[in-house]
């Protein structure tokens, strides 16, 4: 662990600070290069985009370009350590943006001293952009949060670690349970976390046919439950009349485990505790709620995954937020809705069931990977996550009237460079 560390400090340290950095896209060679990108050619641009603003795709950066924004109350689950400490998860976004979609990212950290004050910074500079991704932003401000900024900009505003999670793990689930033998609406779930993450994955999967009745939520005072008189609009929606209290208690013979909440509080005992081939989804960040060598030591029958890179089965937002706005931003989808979300996830799904290309195998080091308890949800660096996952994106815009372009004549994509021949 202290080699990562010091590893991952190295890496953002050196050679340069940071990660990303703002590149150039057209010529700036000449004097005429710079007398058409800056004065007196740009006032070119400038007039037509005052005269229609819809200009601003055609001459600007915008179209392609998303605000990765956060208040840095919620990073990972390390918890409020303020905007600027978030600044290296955001520039991480932008990374993943950028490599996986072609995306551009201006990553901002707002240091707002109340929600209303963030959603007043985040509407005055939405229209630099194509896309908003709000990131780490504690549940339940990120609610209300989220809903006035798609009430007041006419641009995709998308809570990653709500909507991009809860995708993912939809899919991921969807397959683990058909491993398991099991299926959703049948499916017992104890989901450890009543946050933004949590809240929006249960929805999710009721949506998708989960009873809300199986479902047991947790948050720090145990089990959400109806004589609870201290429960938020949103954990209230999942209080139901039972006398569980304790996570062990509502883990007894529970087919699935969702933890997005914090390191190691999934102990081997309350694990013992679940159905046969029991489905563990420890998300939370860095450090799951069980590591995975205690999970198989404890249960030879667990389906395992975590939100880390390094173990199989990694149920991460990353497998979501580019591919969506990637397609959300091609046809100029106006928002991010419900039908988009579901289209994604069964994209995904459908994904990890297809043989896994050769490339996708060396770049994980792995002889084979094949649909099974170890490969549930495709790898992140697997090529066919912007071909699939973003059509589908696009194709089911077009399909809810959300679309403000038809279906772009590049898709469907077949790689990162393909991005702009369209
Ligand atoms: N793998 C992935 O892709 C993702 C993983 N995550 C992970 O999910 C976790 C939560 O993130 P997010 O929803 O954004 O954060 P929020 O702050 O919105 O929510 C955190 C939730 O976790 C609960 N919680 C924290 N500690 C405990 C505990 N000891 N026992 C029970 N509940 C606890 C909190 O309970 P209370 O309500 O009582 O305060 C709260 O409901 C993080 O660890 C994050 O890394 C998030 C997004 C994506
Ligand atoms: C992955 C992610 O977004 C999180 O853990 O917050
Ligand atoms: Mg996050």
């Amino acid at each position: 662990m202290t080699d990562l560390k010091t590893a991952a400090l190295e890496y953002h340290a050196h050679p340069r600070p940071g990660k990303l950095s703002v590149e150039l896209t057209k010529a700036t060679a000449t004097a005429r290069d710079l007398s058409l990108a800056y004065s007196p050619g740009v006032a070119a641009p400038v007039r037509e985009i005052a005269r229609d603003p819809e200009l601003a795709y055609r001459y600007t950066g915008k179209g392609n370009l998303v605000a990765v924004i956060s208040d840095g109350t919620a990073i990972l689950g390390l918890g409020n350590l303020g905007p600027l400490a978030s600044k290296p998860v955001m520039e991480g976004k932008g990374v993943l943006f950028k490599r996986f979609a072609g995306i551009d990212v201006f990553d901002i950290e707002v240091d707002a001293e109340s929600p209303q004050a963030f959603i007043d910074t985040v509407k005055r500079i939405s229209i630099t952009f194509g896309g908003i991704n709000l990131e780490d932003i504690k549940a339940p401000e990120c609610f209300d949060i989220e809903r006035t900024l798609i009430e007041q900009c006419d641009i995709p505003v998308f809570h990653d670690d709500q909507h991009g999670t809860a995708i993912v793990t939809a899919a991921g689930l969807l397959n683990a349970l058909e491993i398991a033998g099991k299926n959703l609406p049948e499916a017992k779930i104890v989901c450890l976390g009543a946050g933004a993450a949590a809240i929006s994955c249960m929805k999710l999967l009721v949506g998708m046919g989960a009873d809300i009745r199986n479902i047991y939520m947790l948050d720090r005072k145990g089990v959400v439950h109806s004589g609870r008189d201290d429960l938020n609009q949103y954990k209230a929606v999942f209080a139901h009349e039972t006398d569980k209290r304790t996570m062990s208690e509502a883990l007894e013979g529970a087919d699935v485990f969702v933890g997005l909440s914090g390191a190691d509080l999934l102990s081997p005992d309350d694990l013992n505790r679940m159905a046969v081939n029991p489905i563990v989804f420890a998300c939370s960040n860095p450090d799951p709620e069980i590591k995975p060598e205690v999970a198989f030591a404890t249960r030879s029958d667990v389906i395992m995954a975590t939100g880390r890179s390094d173990y199989p089965n990694q149920v991460n937002n990353v497998l979501g937020f580019p591919f969506i706005f990637r397609g959300a931003l091609d046809v100029r989808a106006t928002r991010i809705n419900e039908e988009m979300k579901i289209a994604a996830a069964h994209a995904l799904r459908e994904l990890a069931k297809l043989p896994v290309p050769e490339e996708v195998k060396v770049a994980y080091g792995v002889d084979s990977l094949e649909f099974g308890r170890e490969y549930i949800i495709p790898k992140p660096l697997d090529p066919r996550l912007i071909t699939l996952v973003s059509d589908a994106v696009a194709k089911a815009a077009i399909k809810t009237g959300v679309a403000t372009r038809p279906y772009p004549e590049n898709y469907p994509l077949k790689s990162v460079n393909d991005v702009f021949t369209g």
